[in-house]
């Protein structure tokens, strides 16, 4: 019997394409023959699909791939929000409204009867109607903010990552819309799709976590569950030829770790190794 693979969409270019490759290829799933080609077969299984984000967001809505690897403001866009979707944590912005700096406008309320360009059509208007104001809207494919600070839009409804491209054109922000970051969302229940999400959830998991490897005096284990809180089991294990230490497995989140250094110090602690982990499920 043969089985219909499930064509997933993987970026073709652009911001998101590297950290997607990287989820994947730490997943299992080898990338090395996805080169900005075209279709990549993948384990006769799940076929992989190399797409501009944005088309991939029209070909999942017109029902057309079994997922993609698109970001929120695509999936806004194509009215993808009701679609399960796992946030991968990168390529992280604001989707946000703004203006010349000079033109006395406040908020976006101050935008009826503007012109404003964008991107995002459906989501600009969207946001618009639902505010009850009346815009014309320039659909743009490239830079928003020179066309703004020419006079040629009242407004932009673009993303904001550090805002150098709006300071750099003299805009500052009327409203925030709505945080943006990259998104892997899916239209179809399949096991290959569980199997997938399955791994890219422990890869990235793994990102957020540090496996943490250390000498302590045994009376000192309660003092370092207390420093760690979740630390409900740690793996203890007896070194050779010392009756005096133990050594300590477990993981922590990242953060958690780097804030807690100094403490693990003061507790005597020695021999501290930290690595990051491949995969972690609970
Ligand atoms: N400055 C930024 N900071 C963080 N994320 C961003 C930024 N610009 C874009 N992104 C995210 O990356 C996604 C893809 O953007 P990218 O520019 O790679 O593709 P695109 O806009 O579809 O490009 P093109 O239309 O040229 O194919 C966007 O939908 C957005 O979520
Ligand atoms: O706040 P910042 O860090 O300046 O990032 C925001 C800019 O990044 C994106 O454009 P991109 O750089 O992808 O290229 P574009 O201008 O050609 O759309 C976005 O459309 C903004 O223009």
């Amino acid at each position: 019997m043969t089985t219909t693979p499930t064509r997933i969409a993987l970026p073709s270019k652009g911001r998101l394409r590297d950290d997607v490759l990287a989820v994947l290829e730490t997943a299992g799933y080898g990338t090395g023959a996805i080169k900005g080609g075209g279709a990549m077969a993948g384990d006769g299984e799940l076929e992989f699909l190399e797409m501009r984000p944005r088309d991939a967001g029209a070909a999942l809505a017109a029902g057309q791939l079994a997922g993609a690897f698109i970001s929120t403001d695509i999936a806004m866009e194509h009215g993808l929000e009701d679609l399960p979707t796992r946030p991968l944590g990168f390529s992280r912005s604001d989707l946000v409204v703004a203006s010349r700096d000079d033109d006395g406008r406040y908020d976006a309320g101050d935008l009826d009867g503007a012109v404003i360009a964008t991107h995002l059509p459906n989501v600009t208007r969207t946001f618009f109607a639902g505010k009850g104001l009346d815009v014309t809207i320039v659909e743009m494919g490239g830079s928003l903010e020179g066309f703004c600070a020419a006079g040629l839009a009242d407004a932009i409804v673009d993303l904001r990552e550090t805002g150098r491209s709006l300071r750099a054109n003299r805009l500052r922000v009327l409203e925030q819309i709505r945080p943006c970051e990259a998104v892997f969302t899916r239209r179809h229940e399949a096991a290959q799709l569980a199997d997938l999400e399955l791994r890219m959830e422990a890869v990235l998991s793994a990102r957020q976590h540090r496996y943490v490897m250390l000498h302590v005096r045994e009376e000192r284990l309660d003092a370092l569950r207390e420093l760690f809180p979740g630390l409900e089991s740690p793996t203890v294990l007896p070194l050779a030829a010392r009756t005096d230490l133990v050594a300590v497995h477990f993981v922590v989140g990242a953060d958690e770790l780097w804030r807690r250094l100094s403490d693990l110090r003061q507790l005597g602690a020695t021999g501290i190794v930290a690595l990051e982990p491949q995969a972690l499920l609970d």
